[in-house]
């Protein structure tokens, strides 16, 4: 695998792209640790979300596997106990649809009792997230991480896939925490699976929302998903925005 660039089109230096079709990357925590976004997420964050309630419920799509997962919850505990935030109980549940790269995050799972992964398809079935609201007694999740995951869902599924996403998740959380892919990217991903011969990205030539993505993705959950940006936390190394939403 090639060495880490800064301009944001790490993606497209995997010797195979053509086996990640989906941005499942068997190995994607070597080239982006989770301290790359961690380090951007400040620990007032935790103070906000879900402050008020004995179980904070977070979900996290698209965890590949799981380790940043892992990091994000280790995270939300050192903010909680430095900030003298009331410690409250943590559950995060991860959900990606490659069924290795969960296995994978269920055998290396360090805290069972507090994080579940399971194996869905979000652009084909949502049920399971309404299964677990449902168990859990609550109606939306306290915050959706939905990082590095955008492009994937809108190049598969094209711009009425990545709408529905957005959708999906805004109706199911009181907070987003989003990172979008820039247009660049896409430009590299598809570069790079034509080279290999594939086909799989045909919605990139019909695609009609391009551009800047992130503030595609604000405009739409602001217009007509009922969300608001409370604050962006900056931009990663690899330039791409962290942007965080709340219900209005
Ligand atoms: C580039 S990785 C990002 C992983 C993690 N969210 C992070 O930022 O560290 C994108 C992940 O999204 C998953 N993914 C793509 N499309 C998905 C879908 N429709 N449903 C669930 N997971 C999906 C891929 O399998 C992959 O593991």
């Amino acid at each position: 695998m090639a060495a880490c660039s800064k301009s944001g089109e790490v993606e497209a230096e995997i010797e195979d792209p053509g086996a990640a079709p989906f941005g499942n990357f068997i190995n994607y925590y070597s080239f982006n640790p989770p301290e790359n976004r961690l380090s951007l997420i400040p620990a007032s964050l935790f103070k906000d979300v879900g402050h008020e309630e004995e179980n904070t419920h977070i979900l996290d799509v698209g965890c590949n596997s799981g380790e940043l997962t892992v990091a994000f919850y280790e995270h939300l505990q050192k903010s909680m106990s430095e900030e003298n935030t009331p410690l409250r109980s943590v559950h995060i549940l991860g959900f990606d649809l490659d069924e290795s790269l969960i296995q994978r995050a269920n055998q290396t799972n360090p805290f069972p009792d507090n994080i579940s992964f399971i194996e869905l398809d979000i652009t084909s079935d949502t049920k399971a997230l309404q299964d677990y609201l449902r168990q859990h007694g609550r109606s939306r999740f306290h915050l959706c991480l939905c990082l590095a995951v955008t492009m994937w869902i809108h190049l598969n599924h094209g711009d009425s896939g990545l709408l529905q996403l957005l959708s999906d998740l805004s109706s199911c959380s009181e907070h987003l925490l989003l990172e979008a892919q820039p247009w660049k990217c896409y430009r590299s991903a598809a570069r790079r699976l034509r080279k290999l011969g594939r086909s799989d990205f045909d919605h990139f030539k019909t695609l009609g929302i391009k551009g800047d993505m992130a503030e595609h993705a604000q405009r739409y959950l602001e217009e007509h998903c009922g969300m608001e940006l409370v604050q962006s936390f900056g931009s990663t190394t690899w330039d791409r925005k962290l942007l965080l939403f709340k219900r209005k």
